[in-house]
């Protein structure tokens, strides 16, 4: 007979999020017998009381308002200090990682806040600021290094491949830093924020126990400790790692929300702010153009003009240096010999598709563009309805590939480095490229690298073929 059950009959997995939760409980579970065990191994309640007595002070505490207002104002200083910490951390890490003399000028208080103990810092803030704000700024102190130490590294090991194609196509810093930054940096956040956000919590009620801040929790720890209520203490003790929990578990969903977040207000910026003119007659050039890596010249030199009606193919097999060529192009690779032009804006295919993953082919577009309605009518002549609306990575090679190109196509530039625009297409998906590109090239300049003449035929372009260089 037939399973009903709707994984045919077979056992459910003993791992998933049920089967974790459960695990996850009873080790609490387990803990929290072997303490009440202990408790009773001890038999003194005033040097260890059981996780019984502990949840009964902790409920009739809590019953109190005098509770819940030193709870508020403990997070209040927990969370101006680390918010406003965390931000400044962030910015400071971003302007190191662009300026190698700020990082230099960084380094030294940065490693001293790092390894300075808490206790030393408390003493030095408590004359610095008074009892009332030193659980604030004791907590902005730790806080601080650790989110620049993270931003400096995220930045500095995040892939620019995305944004550097953005910059050469005209897309603004903010979005860039909003669509690609930001989520690049992302994990390294989410990994600092895990670790710091209950360093913040140790560091402030111990900086507001030392310094006997107000109604705080460090306070009222103090307190329990002085009127030897060794249960209370426990209590306010698993008061503080459970606020310390909670807020680990807010910050990590909140920086994880933020990134489709970012990646959304990139697009409304750029649509808000509107197409840019695009600049008609705008020719691409190159002049006795020459790239070399590691002081070799990968091909001859190259000269030639391309104008508005007048597309230019530049043929060469694998490995010729045609990538190199448009890389001059986007001044990713500067000349070591000659010189290429204009020195403005283009619409680029790259080889491979920088395309902003989290965004729909028709945000990506819009992105660059400006403009959500031609991005819909660009995409529309390459690409199936459905597409248009789903994440680009969740679409096929080929079709990101027509993303890309219709991006390149959209982008306010007048001029057009479309590099292989039929790899990995099928027969039909060369036809409508074919005739999108041709239909482009009646009004921008284009200069499009391709493996052979049949390929620049196809798109009606006239022939600079690529030599080896000398002595290649
Ligand atoms: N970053 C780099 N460092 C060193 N050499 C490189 C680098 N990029 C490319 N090359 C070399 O430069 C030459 C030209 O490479 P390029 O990618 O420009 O050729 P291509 O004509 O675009 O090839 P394909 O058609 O296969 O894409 C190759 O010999 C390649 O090995």
């Amino acid at each position: 007979m037939a399973s009903t059950s709707p994984n045919g009959g077979r056992p459910a997995p003993a791992h998933g999020p049920a089967a974790a939760r459960r695990a996850r409980a009873a080790a609490v579970l387990g803990w929290l017998a072997l303490w009440q065990l202990a408790a009773w191994a001890v038999g003194r309640p005033l040097l260890l009381s059981g996780p019984v007595d502990a949840a009964a002070s902790l409920v009739s505490l809590a019953s109190t308002g005098a509770y819940w207002g030193s709870v508020g104002l403990s997070a209040l200083h927990v969370a101006l200090g680390f918010l406003g910490s965390a931000a400044l951390g962030c910015l400071m890490g971003a302007a190191a990682s662009r300026r190698p003399g700020v990082r230099v000028a960084l380094e030294p208080p940065m490693l001293a806040l790092k390894a300075v103990p808490v206790a030393c810092l408390v003493v030095i803030l408590l004359l610095w600021v008074g009892s009332a704000g030193v659980g604030m700024a004791c907590v902005a102190m730790v806080v601080l290094p650790a989110y620049y130490f993270s931003a400096l590294e995220g930045l500095g090991a995040r892939d620019r491949t995305v944004e550097r194609a953005l910059a050469v196509m005209g897309v603004g810093r903010g979005s860039r830093l909003l669509a690609c930054s930001w989520p690049g940096l992302q994990p390294y956040l989410a990994a600092t924020s895990r670790v710091t956000v209950g360093m913040a919590w140790k560091a402030g009620v111990a900086a507001e126990l030392i310094a006997l801040s107000g109604t705080t929790l460090g306070a009222q720890v103090y307190q329990a400790k002085l009127l030897l209520d060794t249960p209370a203490l426990m209590a306010w003790t698993v008061t503080v790692v459970a606020c310390a929990a909670v807020s680990e578990r807010l910050v990590t969903a909140l920086v994880a929300a933020s990134v489709p977040w970012a990646r959304r207000l990139a697009v409304s910026l750029a649509v808000r702010r509107g197409p840019a003119a695009r600049e008609p007659g705008t020719v691409l050039w190159a002049r006795g153009l020459e790239v070399s890596h590691g002081g070799v010249p990968v091909a001859a030199p190259v000269t030639l003009e391309a104008a508005p009606g007048d597309p230019v193919a530049v043929v060469g097999p694998s490995g010729a240096g045609k990538s190199s060529l448009a890389a001059a192009w986007c001044g990713w690779l500067g000349p070591s010999a000659g010189e290429c032009g204009p020195d403005a804006p283009l619409g680029l295919l790259t080889q491979g598709t920088d395309l902003v993953d989290g965004l729909t082919a028709e945000e990506n577009v819009a992105l660059v563009c400006g403009d959500a309605a031609e991005a819909r009518s660009v995409l529309g002549r390459l690409l199936p309805e459905g597409c248009l609306g789903r994440p680009v990575r969740g679409l096929s090679g080929g079709q990101r590939r027509r993303v890309a190109l219709a991006r390149a196509l959209a982008a306010p530039a007048g001029p057009l480095v479309l590099d292989e625009p039929f790899s990995g297409l099928d027969a039909g998906a060369r036809d409508s490229v074919a005739a999108a590109v041709r239909g482009a090239a009646r009004t921008r300049a284009v200069v499009f690298l391709v493996h052979g003449p049949e390929e620049a035929a196809r798109l009606g372009a006239r022939v600079v073929p690529l030599s080896p260089a000398a002595g290649a």
